[in-house]
């Protein structure tokens, strides 16, 4: 069995460092740039080429292009019944399908960017006719680049890419807003990038660790009438949590939109 990768780009890196860290499988990337070729090839143990080969049934491609370039990019793959893996945003199965002779046997995946030092946790969906065998092996592959969960519906893949698909960027936006405050404060760029990192780091394990609810951690650092109150306040007046509600919405929303825009 041989695992195929369309499109050689950001995710399909992330996904292809976790599989080749645990190694064990055999990998082929697809991608029209030499640069990109040459830098998978140099870094992780996988072939590349410029052309997917013909398949046949015991193969998997995961199709990892951008969702406008899906169609063009699958016209005349030769599958010979191997299980496809899409990690695109706002491709239904069904319009996956169509661009492949209607093949019938794909996953869908969410997976995000951590993926590529093994914490990622990518949302998976398979239809009814998708059988156990053809499950695990996906969920195999992907638990080689963090956690997994089994979503019911397939909806449900477009409000996944709104939470954690897309997450880690608005993590990075507030990593990057904590430093951009921390020079505004007289920091040097280098002091406030430690400081903005050491405390996610630090907050994001005490999380996990602590298992507490993170509301009650929240009330823990917050002494009354004391300066992280001063904080809080200043973000509630801004409504930050409706904010980051309204930006998850928003990237749903595109998703449900792509799916529109780009069905046959
Ligand atoms: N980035 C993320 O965090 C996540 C992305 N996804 C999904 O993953 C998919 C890929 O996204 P991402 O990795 O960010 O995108 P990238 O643009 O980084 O990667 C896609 C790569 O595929 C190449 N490519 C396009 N068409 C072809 C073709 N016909 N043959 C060979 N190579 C081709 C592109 O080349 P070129 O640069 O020349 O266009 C590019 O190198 C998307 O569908 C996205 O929805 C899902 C979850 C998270
Ligand atoms: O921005 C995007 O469309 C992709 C899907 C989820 C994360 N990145």
């Amino acid at each position: 069995m041989s695992i195929y990768f369309l499109g050689g780009g950001n995710m399909a890196t992330a996904i292809v460092a976790g599989m080749s860290k645990q190694g064990g499988y055999d990998i082929e990337v697809i991608d029209r740039n030499l640069e990109k070729r040459q830098h998978l090839s140099s870094c992780y143990q996988v072939r590349c080429s410029e052309k997917l080969p013909t398949l046949n049934a015991d193969d998997v491609l995961v199709l990892a292009v951008k969702p406008q370039d899906m169609q063009q990019s699958t016209a005349g793959i030769e599958l010979n019944g191997a299980l496809v893996l899409s990690i695109a945003a706002g491709l239904t199965i069904n319009t996956l399908s169509q661009f492949l002779q209607n093949h019938q046997r794909i996953i869908r995946i969410m997976p995000n960017t951590p993926c590529q030092i093994g914490l990622g946790i990518s949302g998976l969906y398979a239809p009814s006719n998708i059988d156990t065998a053809d499950k695990n092996l996906a969920e195999n592959i992907m638990r080689t680049t963090g956690e997994v969960v089994w979503l019911d519906e397939e909806s449900a893949i477009n409000r996944i890419a709104g939470i954690s698909g897309s997450g880690p960027a608005y993590v990075f936006y507030f990593l990057n807003a904590l430093q951009q405050a921390a020079i505004q404060q007289g920091f040097s760029t280098k002091e406030a990038h430690q400081l903005s990192l050491g405390t996610f780091k630090g907050a994001v394990s005490l999380a996990e660790q602590s298992g507490t609810e993170f509301v009650q951690l929240q009330k823990n650092v917050t002494s009354k009438g004391g300066t992280t109150f001063a904080a809080t306040s200043v973000f509630d007046q801004h409504q930050l949590s409706q904010v980051v509600a309204d930006g998850v919405a928003a990237s749903v929303a595109r998703a449900e939109e792509m799916q529109q825009q780009l069905a046959p």
